[in-house]
């Protein structure tokens, strides 16, 4: 079991930030400066009156429970994740262990379907009518925060960060964090170590159990509590610091779990192609400020992902070096 540090400031108490709270159904522009301002001060924020509809919600979180209660050797049928597939405690291929069990699933409608065998015998249809449902509403929430946050940032075209994620390799995870053994003493541990997301942009649901945390700058880490109406956490992924030039930050986060409540997240990493290139905006760029990292593709990012740890800081090799500035020029 891994113990975490103390969430605590240097005067010893607990960092209470509240994460941006914002009601997609308020006036376009204010919304979308207010989405702006969040990812450029936090990389975090939350979403109400998302358009996302609450039944298709119940719905996928009730397949999710009734995953997690089958016996440890039916769960087993669906693993090991390679890296899809059912997981138990192993994070990734490269070692990462935490007080989490899994399912992490591509979600174009044919993996769906077939990924529904292994994982519900006995109604594989319903599990895949769930998982298409909500994959279709989270992705045109997705599209139009992209849509939102291209408007903030006054790209000439709007749908410039949107039409990255159509067709693309988006992925959806079901986090499941039991809850510990120990009682009221023992110490808080990692459910989920610390790490950035490598894609987009994450759409996160989760049960009324706290336990996501953020690090900011200074490295105490935040909680970011979970909200009583049906809210979505949205968080800035590594792809989008790149193509913001920096802006948007990619913010480190870690799950807790604690010894009451077992906490239940669904997490949908809307990511591109694999084919697509991934560079700055242009309308970021200026003689002052030219771009940090290097154009990439996003199967190439993605293998630099697989070939590191969780909590390891991947957009590092992708650094521009002067010359490669020059060269743009
Ligand atoms: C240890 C790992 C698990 C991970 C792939 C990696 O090598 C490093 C990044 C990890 C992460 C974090 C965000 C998402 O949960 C995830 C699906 C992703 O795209 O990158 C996981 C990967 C995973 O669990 O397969
Ligand atoms: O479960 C959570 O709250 C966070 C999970 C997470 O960060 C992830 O799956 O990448
Ligand atoms: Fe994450």
């Amino acid at each position: 079991m891994v113990v975490a540090s103390p969430n605590l400031s240097k005067t010893g108490k607990l960092r209470e930030i509240e994460i941006p709270i914002i009601d997609l159904s308020a006036d376009r522009s204010e919304v979308s400066k207010l989405i702006v301002k969040a990812c450029e001060e936090f990389g975090f924020f939350k979403v109400i009156n998302h358009g996302v509809p609450h039944d298709v919600i119940t719905r996928m979180e009730q397949q999710g429970y009734e995953f997690f209660a089958k016996p440890a050797s039916r769960k087993q049928q669906a693993g090991p994740a390679n890296p899809y597939g059912y997981g138990s405690k192993n994070i990734g291929l490269k070692g990462d262990i935490g007080e989490v069990e899994y399912l992490l699933l591509p979600t174009n409608p044919l993996s769906i379907d077939d990924n529904s065998k292994t994982i519900s015998s006995t109604d594989p249809y319903k599990f895949s009518c769930a998982v298409r449902g909500y994959v279709e509403a989270v992705n045109k929430l997705a599209y139009e925060i992209l849509e939102l946050m291209a408007v903030g940032l006054e790209a000439p075209d709007p749908s410039v960060l949107s039409r990255l994620i159509r067709d693309g390799d988006s992925l959806l995870r079901f986090n499941h964090y039991p809850k510990v053994d120990g009682g009221a003493t023992s110490p808080s541990c990692i459910g989920f170590g610390e790490h950035t997301d490598p894609q987009i942009l994450t759409l996160l649901r989760s049960n009324d159990v706290d336990g996501l945390q953020i690090s900011l700058d200074d490295g105490v880490w935040v909680p970011v509590n979970s909200h009583p109406v049906s809210a979505f956490c949205i968080n800035v992924g590594d792809v989008l610091q790149v193509m913001t030039n920096g802006r948007f930050l990619s913010v480190r986060h870690r799950a807790m779990v604690n010894s009451y409540n077992s906490r239940m997240s669904m997490a949908y990493f809307s990511a591109p192609p694999l084919d697509a290139t991934i560079s700055c905006l242009p309308v970021l760029l200026t003689p002052q400020k030219p771009p940090l990292y290097r154009s990439f593709t996003w199967a190439e990012y993605k293998k630099a992902t697989y070939s590191l740890r969780l909590g390891e800081s991947r957009l590092n090799l992708f650094k521009a070096r002067r010359d490669d500035d020059e060269n743009s020029n």
